[in-house]
């Protein structure tokens, strides 16, 4: 039951929401549910038909509508007397600024993505308004209180990087799914559908003979070729050829399983089109699906070799029959059922080749897109938890602020787990005044290298304005005029030291977005030499938060800027040697953050200095956890006060 004085709070209050997706929808209903009067909902999307299984706000009727309008129709018909004001936009608008902020009590978000949370964390410390912060992955969740000189904020704490892998792990010696996965997305598809000049790290050992003479690419289509023929060409070179040029280093198999080389013609019979009646059916429907063709029609099944095989060549031959025009400039997209047919059939035949167990299509596109299933009741939880930390900012219960995280499994039988918020990091860059540096070579590189890594990459700016002293070197904006863009532009292309106002050893430049009213200087420190795998931006950015350095192996403990040092222990030898493939996933970053804090508070352990990266370790420490808890018995705690011990703020 809530007291006169939270019911007082709840009354007065005018909350911004950001977000109407899975937490957005349970959010505004528990909202309206407890109370609130006036709240203003930003959401940028419309409803698609794959949001109805969770977002119970929307039904069928409303797909391609805003959510955030539909949301709150569907609100106001239980709560007609209350007051909700939507926003079809982006919370990046200019029209979202600090002036705006600051009219709200509070600010709750339910996104899910780390731009727009940066962007929010920002706006709020600059209105100096209290964010109410959230993030679902799965079962995961995990709700936090960020307030401005009080507890950290949401970029106290560096966000792990993406995950990667070596490239010679890709091209030469998976050991897992996943890494099929990335060689027939990132290589494969993108070598056969994507932009031709692209660098591809995909093996082209197109001098073998029976092709070196005619072609110098084996990859690429001669007009006059049967379809399916240049299908099996591919199949016979990736799947065949390139796999016997790589047992011809007996260095590589000495303590590895060898693969084995696989040719259409061992799996397949000799001319598919005369054997599968259904084969010509792709091209006089509209479905282009190659599973549709061949009448495979249950995505969780695991194909054969012999299906995959089949598959293979018939998403293949649709492409270039249906979608020819694309060819070229596909990139790889879970939504794209015929580009997940493909990577699925190419991935599977790799994985046979190497001993790795087949995947299904459902589980291939969840891999490949990076996708974890939502669970609607862990969007609940997390938007009633959402509330619950709402209405103690608004009555300035600070003592009681709880970071907390929701479970899979319970951890000393509990599912959710409240701590204490951090203190703010004194060394963020966001939330405190900490001197950056920058180690540049500032003969070669670029004005626009320093906006694309620096600015917008590290310091996470969207309209920055960079300054040496009172001259202006760039700036973005919708009212500029036209000279002043062409200026800008051309200085984009110079390197630092031949700017206008050379930026030189010993320059300050200072940066700042106008929008978040962000700003800080750096100082400018000329480096000739860069390790091209180490520090591959040429840039050196200090200053601000870092994980600790394991001084004897002289690698992150944590996720440090550098992808090829965030690697899993086992890869990590072979990282450093090698480029990394890049592979994205926003989904992960909060419930990641969360699980580092979790596993500290919950065992009371100091991080591990193992290597691994923060996702990687924080998933074993999460595991541990579960496999710790021998008694299964459930225990959902309301005793706030006696669960944490730590006293953080
Ligand atoms: N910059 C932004 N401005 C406004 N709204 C945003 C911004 N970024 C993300 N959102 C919104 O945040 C919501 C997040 O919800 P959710 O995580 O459920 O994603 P979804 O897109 O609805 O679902 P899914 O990605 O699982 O298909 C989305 O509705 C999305 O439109
Ligand atoms: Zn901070």
């Amino acid at each position: 039951m809530a007291s006169q004085e939270q019911l007082s709070a709840i009354k007065g209050a005018k909350v911004l929401m950001v977000g109407a997706g899975g937490i957005g929808c349970e959010l505004l209903k528990t909202l309206a549910l407890s109370g609130f009067q006036d709240i203003h909902i930003i959401d940028m999307d419309t409803i698609e038909v794959s949001n109805l299984n969770r977002q119970f706000l929307f039904r069928q009727s409303h797909v391609g509508q805003s959510k955030a309008k539909v949301a709150r129709d569907a609100v106001l018909r239980v709560r007609p007397n209350i007051s909700i004001t939507p926003y079809h936009a982006n919370v990046k608008e200019s029209r979202f600024n600090v002036d705006f902020f600051k009219e709200f009590d509070v600010v709750l978000n339910g996104l899910d993505n780390l731009d727009a949370r940066r962007h929010v964390n920002r706006l709020c410390l600059a209105a100096d308004v209290p964010l109410v912060e959230s993030g679902t992955t799965g079962f995961l969740g995990q709700v936090t209180v960020h307030l401005k000189g009080k507890t950290e904020c949401y970029e106290c704490q560096p966000k792990p990087a993406p995950k990667t892998y070596p490239v010679c792990t890709i091209t030469s010696t998976p050991s897992k799914f996943v890494h099929c996965i990335v060689w027939a997305k990132d290589l494969l598809f993108a070598k056969l559908f994507g932009d031709k000049n692209l660098e591809n790290d995909l093996n082209v050992h197109s001098n073998d003979a029976a092709n070196s003479s005619e072609h110098s690419d084996v990859f690429e289509y001669r007009k006059d070729e049967d379809i399916e023929e240049y299908g099996r060409r591919i199949y016979d070179h990736v799947f065949g050829h390139n796999i016997e040029v790589a047992l011809s280093n007996e260095e590589t198999w000495k303590n590895r399983n060898k693969p084995r080389p696989i040719y259409s013609k061992d799996v397949l019979p000799e001319k598919l089109s005369e054997q599968n009646g259904n084969m010509e059916k792709g091209c006089v429907t509209d479905d282009v699906s190659a599973m549709a063709s061949l009448g495979l029609k249950n995505p969780q099944d695991v194909w054969s070799l012999g299906e995959n095989s089949r598959v293979f060549l018939e998403a293949l031959r649709l492409f270039f029959l249906k979608r020819e025009k694309e060819i070229g400039n596909l990139t790889f997209d879970k939504d794209d059922q015929l580009a997940v047919e493909f990577v699925t059939a190419a991935a599977n035949i790799r994985a046979s080749s190497f001993g790795i167990p087949l995947h299904s299509l459902f589980e291939a596109k969840g891999i490949a897109g990076n996708i974890v299933h939502a669970v609607a009741t862990t969007n609940a939880i997390i938007a009633g938890l959402i509330v619950i930390e709402a209405i103690k900012v608004l009555i300035k219960d600070s003592n009681n602020y709880r970071m907390t995280y929701c479970l899979e499994h319970p951890s000393r039988k509990m599912l959710l787990m409240p701590v204490e918020p951090y203190e703010p990091n004194k060394s963020c860059y966001v939330c405190s005044e900490t001197p950056l540096s920058l180690e540049v070579n500032t003969h070669r590189s670029k004005l626009r290298d320093f906006v694309e890594k620096i600015v917008k990459a590290k310091l996470g700016m969207n309209f920055p304005l960079i300054m040496q002293g009172a001259s202006i070197l760039y700036e973005v904006g919708e009212d500029l005029e036209e000279d002043m863009v062409a200026i800008y532009a051309a200085n984009l292309e110079k390197a630092l030291s031949e700017l206008p106002s050379p930026v030189t050893s010993g320059t300050v430049l200072t940066v700042e977005d106008l929008q978040q009213e962000f700003s800080r200087n750096i100082n400018i420190k000329h480096r000739e030499e860069f390790d091209e795998e180490k520090e591959p931006d040429g840039m050196l950015l200090s200053g601000w938060v870092e994980p600790p350095v394991d001084k004897d192996k002289n690698k992150p403990i944590g996720n440090g800027e550098s992808t090829s040092n965030a690697l899993p222990a086992e890869e990590s030898l072979e990282a450093k040697k090698d480029v990394t493939i890049q592979e994205i996933s926003e989904v992960t970053e909060i419930a990641t953050g969360t699980k580092r804090k979790l596993s500290e508070v919950s065992k009371g352990t100091t991080p591990d200095h193992s290597g691994l990266s923060d996702e990687t370790r924080n998933h074993n420490q999460l595991e541990k956890l579960d496999v710790d808890d021998e008694d299964d018995e459930l225990m959902i705690s309301d005793d706030w006060e006696s669960l944490t011990k730590k006293k953080r703020l």
